[in-house]
């Protein structure tokens, strides 16, 4: 049998893996395979475990250790955490919280190198002035050249999220992982955010990402993996998946599902009274 190419690895081969979360049991025998080159995205309400799937991804959080059980990334069981983000790009809320109050565009968009937080100590020491060259290009690409010396915390939202994103993009990783991008942002922020995605899509980057906004999953994304408390109750083409059978087994809510053009939108149904509390 001829070995795989680098290209042909799956991004993420998950078996049997539990996953806690402090004292929550997030994941039990979860079985799950990412190819690369699949755009996807993880959908699912509040709590799901669409954020916990991303950090295993990520190697931010590892299964619980059994026999067998693996989570494989790229075709390797183990990693150095800093070469595995070196390919991989990340936005997360999570990592936007994490600034101080004072680091600027510039900084947060150069860590990407570093997979830091901020650039401090070892980091400052390694900074070739060829990455805040490209730091600014990347930032120029994505219209947030003027917030090169403005700090993260004096920014908006989407401001920050432009600067998240070029950050997730500076060492031009092959594969995205994008945590609720379009969170906070108003219209215009998350079509032209959405718009960025498309074009990454474009360009060959992998996409996974989680939401629980059905309206905003690209046309782009080819496959949507829906969670309900750890479990995967759907998993399959926008199509298949996005049905209001499936949403409301999933959110369980009533709702009615219409398509517009590529775009997919859940709505309540006629009679919108709130169930009886109990
Ligand atoms: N640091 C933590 N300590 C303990 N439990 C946690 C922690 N983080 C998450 N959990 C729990 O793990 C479960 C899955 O959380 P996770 O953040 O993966 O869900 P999610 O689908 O991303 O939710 P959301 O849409 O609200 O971001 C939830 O029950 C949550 O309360």
């Amino acid at each position: 049998m001829t070995k795989p190419t680098n290209d042909e690895l799956p991004l993420i081969e998950i078996q049997n893996a539990t996953v806690w979360r402090g004292d929550t049991r997030v994941f039990k025998n979860l079985n799950l395979t990412i190819p690369q080159h699949q755009q996807v995205a993880i959908l699912g309400p509040n709590g799901s475990g669409k954020t916990t799937l991303l950090k295993l991804v990520n190697r931010a959080i590892y299964p619980v250790v059994s026999a067998d059980s693996s989570v494989r990334i790229l075709g390797r069981d183990t990693w150095n955490v800093w070469e595995l983000r070196a390919q991989i790009g990340l936005v997360s809320h999570d990592l936007q919280t994490r600034y101080t109050a004072t680091t600027s565009g510039l900084h947060v968009v150069v860590s990407g190198f570093h997979s830091s937080v901020g650039v401090h100590g070892m980091v400052a020491r390694r900074l070739r002035p060829e990455q805040l060259d490209r730091a600014r290009a990347v930032m120029a690409e994505l219209g947030v050249e003027a917030l090169v010396d403005t700090p993260l915390k004096r920014m908006s939202t989407g401001q920050q999220r432009r600067c998240l994103l070029a950050r997730a993009l500076v060492h031009d990783p092959q594969t995205l992982i994008l945590d609720e991008p379009t969170a906070g942002l108003d219209l215009a922020a998350s079509f032209d955010y959405l718009a960025r995605i498309r074009r990454l899509v474009d360009a060959g980057k992998n996409i996974v990402m989680a939401t629980h906004a059905i309206h905003e999953i690209p046309p782009s994304v080819s496959r949507v993996i829906l969670l309900r408390d750890g479990q995967i109750v759907a998993d399959g083409s926008r199509e298949a998946v996005l049905t209001a059978s499936n949403l409301q087994a999933a959110f369980v809510v009533p709702m009615r599902v219409a398509r517009v053009d590529d775009y997919f939108l859940a709505y309540p149904p006629n009679d919108n009274s709130l169930p009886d509390q109990a």
